[in-house]
């Protein structure tokens, strides 16, 4: 097993998963895509090559690019697996006995990348030619029987690295949730993962990797809002606890909207002590800082201590024991404030202290950052914007360099 995991958003990227947007986008119609999350209905081929360019551009700052299809068909070889897998995707109490019969024999006669491609592009009704009976007929020709994932494009959610565990979260909206058990899957099963201690689970609270921000070794922002909930942070914070990842969890409530809809599209760390942060909720982000006595008690029993709100800049320095958590003001007007945050102008993707990824759309928060000394990798995203995701939502960091003590 290779040693993986990461205890900052900015040390040095070694490894990252993505997702290429594949055959999953191509379910989206207009009167789908608002189920499915998506703010239109997106060019996939261009998509793909705006996808490939964010790779590329990785790659060429040496990040080892590991894709979550190709991971889960190399975990689906393995016949433990593949019924694992194909039992948990035919779950679901719309299917009735006669489809789930008929699609579970149908699965088993893939091979690993066909079931790849049925586990996240779906199935229709009208693609099936066996299990004919009640669900068949009265189901739309183009509902699905295995729902489409077009979100997997945005690996953060769906797993965290917390120093050397990771965490398989639990998404909130229905249209994700199968997302982790494939990310269970591949942890599990992959043999490059095989034996990674994990944290958290699907069956879990709420808690989505896009609320989860690793400040400073030892300290882990989590926002909650229209994903996670304050269980889910009570939940994570306990786990931490207990297994000595963290000894602060800063507890950050976002407004229940889809424009915040994670905390990293409020605001994403870009060097040790520097932060890019929406400028129209910066006075008002507080935080409930948590931590505990006694991280040896069992995880249910440990006595959580919940301080007041502080103004976030100052909850978080004081537990990253810093003497300031400098916000880079973009000093933008309130309006193009916030339409380059709508278009994940705050959510970047650091690569190393001072290096971030961001999209090339969002000129003056770009600027604003360059000013403060960062240097911006730019990136094309009109098309893998309109599932509303920047660098950041699109990468789930494996494994960072530690940063240096001190
Ligand atoms: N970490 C993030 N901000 N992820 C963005 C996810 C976008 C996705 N369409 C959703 O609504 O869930």
């Amino acid at each position: 097993m290779t040693q993986h995991g990461a205890d900052s958003e900015v040390g040095r990227l070694q490894t990252v998963m993505l997702h290429r947007p594949g055959p999953e986008l191509k379910r989206l119609t207009p009167r789908n895509n608002d189920k499915l999350l998506f703010d239109g209905i997106p060019w996939v081929a261009r998509a793909q090559d705006e996808h490939d360019a964010f790779a590329a551009a990785l790659r060429d700052r040496g990040v080892e690019v590991l894709y979550l299809t190709e991971l889960l068909a190399e975990t689906l070889e393995s016949e433990v697996a593949r019924n694992h897998a194909i039992t948990t995707a035919l779950s679901g109490l719309h299917l009735g006995d006669t489809m789930r019969g008929y699609l579970s024999r149908f699965l088993r006669d893939a091979s690993p990348e066909e079931l790849t491609g049925y586990l996240t592009a779906g199935i229709r009704n009208d693609e099936v030619r066996g299990g004919f009976g009640l669900v068949t007929s009265l189901f739309a020709s183009d509902d699905f029987l295995i729902d489409p994932l077009p979100n997997l494009l945005f690996t953060r959610d769906s797993s965290v690295w917390v120093r050397d565990r990771v965490a398989v979260t639990s998404l909130a909206m229905p249209a994700r949730m199968r997302e982790t058990q494939l990310t269970e899957l591949i942890y599990t099963e992959h043999p490059r993962f095989r034996g990674t201690r994990k944290i958290h689970g699907w069956h879990h609270e709420h808690v989505e990797g896009g609320d989860v921000l690793l400040l400073a070794p030892g300290v882990i922002a989590v926002g909650v809002g229209e994903r996670t909930t304050p269980a889910g942070v009570e939940r994570l914070a306990r786990q931490v606890f207990h297994a000595d990842l963290a000894h602060t969890v800063l507890a950050v409530p976002i407004a229940q909207e889809r424009a915040t809809m994670h905390l990293d599209t409020v605001c994403t760390m870009v060097d040790v002590d520097k932060i890019v942060m929406y400028p129209n909720v910066a006075h008002s982000l507080q935080a409930y800082a948590v931590t505990t006595a006694d991280g040896s008690a069992a995880e249910g029993e440990l006595v959580l201590h919940v301080a007041d709100a502080e103004p976030f800049l100052v909850a978080a320095a004081k537990a990253m024991e810093i003497d300031t958590l400098h916000q880079i003001d973009t000093g933008l007007d309130p309006v193009t404030a916030e339409r380059e945050q709508w278009d994940d102008g705050n959510n970047t993707l650091a690569l190393a202290p001072r290096v971030a990824v961001a999209y090339e759309r969002n000129d003056e928060t770009n600027a604003r950052l360059e000013e403060a000394g960062i240097e911006v990798v730019r990136i094309a995203g009109s098309e893998l914007g309109s599932g509303r995701g920047g660098p950041r939502c699109m990468s789930c960091p494996i494994s960072r360099e530690p940063l240096p003590a001190g």
